[in-house]
C-alpha cells in the first residue's frame, strides 16, 4: 500500500447533514485570521477539498471541516469548512459536528455538564454552549455572527417558472428564500430530488438578479442556497416551521440549516414574526430538529441584524485516514452530474 497526503478523519453528522472533521495531517495553512487561511485553502490548496469531497474518496453529500489553531487568543480552536462548491463563511451543521469532535475526542477538554468554547470560524469569533453527559455532547448551541435581510418580496424571474417572489437573507451564507408552495413544492422526502433541482434554479436566477453584498465584508460569497420554506405554526405554543434547503450543486441538507435558520429569523424578525426571546422550532426535511433564537439585535454595516442562537446534537459515525495512492489516476477527485448536478 503506498498512500500519500494522508489525513486523519472523524466522521460526524449534525441532525442527518454530515460534516466529516480533519484532525490531523494538514500542517499550519499560512494566515491570520480563519478568513485568510481559508482563502489560502481556496486560492492554493484546493486539491485537499476536491480530494476530500469528490469522488471516489467522497460524495455530493457531505462536507469537510479542517481544524486548525486559531491566532485569536479568545478562542479555543480555529475551522475552515470545505462544501461541494464553496467555502462557506459559516456553517451550523457543520459547526456542531466540529465542537462535538473536538469534546469527544478530547482534542479540547469536555466538562461536564456544560462546556463554554469559543471557536475561531473563517465568518469570526463563534461562541457555544455544549451540553455534555458520560463523554457525549448531547446538544451544541451556538451563537451565530449578526444575521440580516438583503431582500424582502422582491421579484425574480425563473426561466420555465416565471416570476417569484422571494427574500434574501445572511445568516452565514447568503439565502434566497421561497415560500414553497408558492412554487409547488411539498417538502417530502419524496420530492427531494425536485426540490434540489428547482432550488438550484431559483439560485441561479436570484444570484443572477438580486445584490447580495456583505456591507463589512464584500469578500464573503454571494447567493450559494436556496430555502424554501413552509408557513410558520404554533406547536405547543412554540414557533415551528419545516424547510428545505438546496445547498450546490444541487441536493438538499438533510438537517434543518444553522445558517438558513439564521437566515430564516432574520426574515422573521423583519416582517414582524418573531420577537427577540422567543423559541423558533425549525424541521429539516427528514424530520430533525434545530431550536433556536434570537438572543439580541445589532446592526451589521448599518443594517438591523438580529444575533441567532441555533442548537443541535451530533454524532459521530467512523474514523478513518484518507490518501492517496501515486499512481492513481484521480489524485484529486472527479464529480459526474448524476449526483453533482450542472444546470
Ligand atoms: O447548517 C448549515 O448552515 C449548513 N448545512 C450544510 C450546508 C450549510 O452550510
Amino acid at each position: 500500500m503506498r498512500l500519500n497526503n494522508l489525513v486523519h478523519v472523524v466522521g460526524c453528522h449534525a441532525e442527518g447533514e454530515v460534516g466529516n472533521v480533519v484532525v490531523g495531517g494538514i500542517g499550519d495553512i499560512p494566515g491570520q485570521t480563519m478568513f485568510d487561511k481559508r482563502n489560502y485553502l481556496e486560492q492554493h490548496r484546493d486539491d485537499l477539498r476536491r480530494r476530500l469531497l469528490h469522488e471516489p474518496r467522497g460524495n455530493v453529500i457531505r462536507s469537510t471541516n479542517v481544524i486548525l489553531p486559531s491566532n485569536d487568543p479568545r478562542a479555543q480552536m480555529g475551522y475552515v469548512i470545505l462544501e461541494s462548491t464553496e467555502y462557506p463563511a459559516m456553517s451550523g451543521s457543520n459547526t456542531i459536528c466540529v465542537a462535538t469532535v473536538l469534546l469527544e475526542t478530547g482534542m479540547i477538554p469536555m466538562q461536564e455538564p456544560v462546556t463554554n468554547l469559543t471557536l475561531e470560524s473563517p465568518a469570526g469569533l463563534i461562541e457555544l454552549e455544549c451540553q455534555c453527559s458520560d463523554g457525549k455532547v448531547t446538544s451544541v448551541r451556538f451563537l451565530n455572527q449578526p444575521a440580516f435581510v438583503y431582500e424582502l418580496d422582491a421579484v425574480i424571474d425563473v426561466p420555465d417558472l416565471g416570476k417569484v417572489t422571494v427574500d434574501v437573507a445572511w445568516g452565514g451564507m447568503a439565502y434566497v428564500l421561497v415560500d414553497a408552495q408558492s412554487v409547488g413544492i411539498e417538502i417530502v422526502p419524496a420530492r427531494a430530488r425536485d426540490i434540489a433541482i428547482l432550488g438550484q434554479r431559483i439560485k441561479l436566477a436570484a444570484a443572477e438578479q438580486l445584490q447580495a453584498v456583505h456591507p463589512v465584508h464584500p469578500d464573503f460569497p454571494g447567493i450559494t442556497q436556496t430555502e424554501f420554506t413552509n408557513p410558520i405554526r404554533r406547536e405547543g405554543g412554540v414557533l415551528t416551521a419545516r424547510n428545505a434547503v438546496a445547498v450546490s450543486p444541487g441536493r438538499l441538507d438533510r438537517s434543518p440549516c444553522g445558517t438558513g435558520t439564521s437566515a430564516r429569523l432574520a426574515v422573521m424578525h423583519a416582517k414582524g414574526e418573531i420577537q427577540k426571546g422567543e423559541r423558533f422550532v425549525h424541521e429539516s426535511i427528514i424530520g430533525t430538529k434545530f431550536d433556536s433564537t434570537i438572543e439580541s439585535l445589532t446592526t451589521v454595516g448599518g443594517i438591523a441584524a438580529v444575533v441567532p442562537s441555533v442548537a443541535g446534537q451530533a454524532w459521530i459515525t467512523d474514523i478513518s485516514q484518507v490518501g492517496v495512492d501515486p499512481t492513481d489516476p484521480f489524485q484529486t477527485g472527479y464529480t459526474l452530474a448524476d449526483t453533482w448536478m450542472q444546470l
